[in-house]
């Protein structure tokens, strides 16, 4: 028996359930064009949508963010919502001050219009540990991240990142790698095969990116990935597919599982 069971329930969407949850990411640059692509994105009925506000121009104005998130709620009503503000050491689109990053992310907690934040393992354990309470405060759920865009790790230290997640408090633990060879997707599903069914007490995101890494993408799932993330009006990572034909992979595989 796995001992991967919990499953977290946001808006209907069963993350670590039966079936994978497609999230689709919002990369816009201005207010204008975030409302745009929200609107694209309820064409393509995802599970999740992910604002990765650190392709957001004026990011650094937390008052505007929070702004713009009570309308973003209101539009994406029905979706649960993962804020991302992803340091550019793991693929985030610009540099921003970790202090400012970090207030707005407890700011973004307290504010409650989202239901979940994605934070950086590399963060370190005083601060997520912060946000952590500050979330568990507002019944906000915590991702703890990471992500290597030139390489993939070992097996081992792949497992060792995601348990290092899961014992901080993550409520879900996310790894993120860019494979060189074949082996190193197979290595990704491994880690996350062995993590499913000997250490994770939480649901697990995990992907191997690029051309290469899509199987991932696509039959995650099925070694125990809970959320796999497809594009919207843009990807925001190498390798993500549209939202339809990750539908349709999934679909056959749950069904025929
Ligand atoms: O961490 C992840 C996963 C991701 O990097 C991917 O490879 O699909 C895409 C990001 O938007 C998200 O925050």
């Amino acid at each position: 028996m796995s001992k991967s069971e919990k499953v977290i329930e946001v808006k209907g969407r069963k993350i670590g359930g039966e079936i994978s949850q497609i999230c689709t990411p919002l990369v816009a640059k201005t207010e204008e064009q975030l409302f745009q692509e929200a609107e694209a994105i309820l064409a393509l009925k995802p599970d999740l949508v992910e604002w990765r506000v650190d392709y957001f121009d004026d990011v650094e104005n937390i008052q505007k963010v929070l702004d713009i998130l009570s309308h973003l709620r209101k539009k994406l009503e029905a979706y649960p919502i993962i804020f991302t503000c992803r340091v550019d050491l793991e693929g985030g689109h610009r540099k921003i001050e970790n202090g400012l990053r970090f207030d707005l992310i407890k700011k973004v907690i307290k504010s409650r219009q989202v239901d979940i934040v994605d934070v950086e393992l590399i963060s370190g354990e005083a601060i997520l540990r912060e946000i952590i309470a500050e979330a568990n405060e507002n019944d906000i759920y915590v991702i703890i991240s990471n992500h290597d865009f030139q390489k993939t790790p070992s097996k081992e230290e792949m497992i060792e990142r995601l348990r290092k997640a899961q014992e901080i408090g993550a409520d879900i633990a996310k790894i993120a790698v860019m494979p060189n060879t074949m082996e190193d997707v197979l290595n990704l599903l491994y880690a996350t095969n062995t993590m499913k069914e000997k250490y994770a007490e939480i649901p697990l995101i995990t992907m191997s990116m690029s051309g290469k890494g899509l199987i991932s993408r696509m039959a995650g799932g099925v070694f125990g990935s809970a959320v796999t993330f497809g594009a919207g009006k843009a990807a925001s990572a190498p390798g993500q597919i549209a939202v339809a034909e990750l539908r349709e992979v999934i679909d056959i595989l749950h069904k025929n599982m």
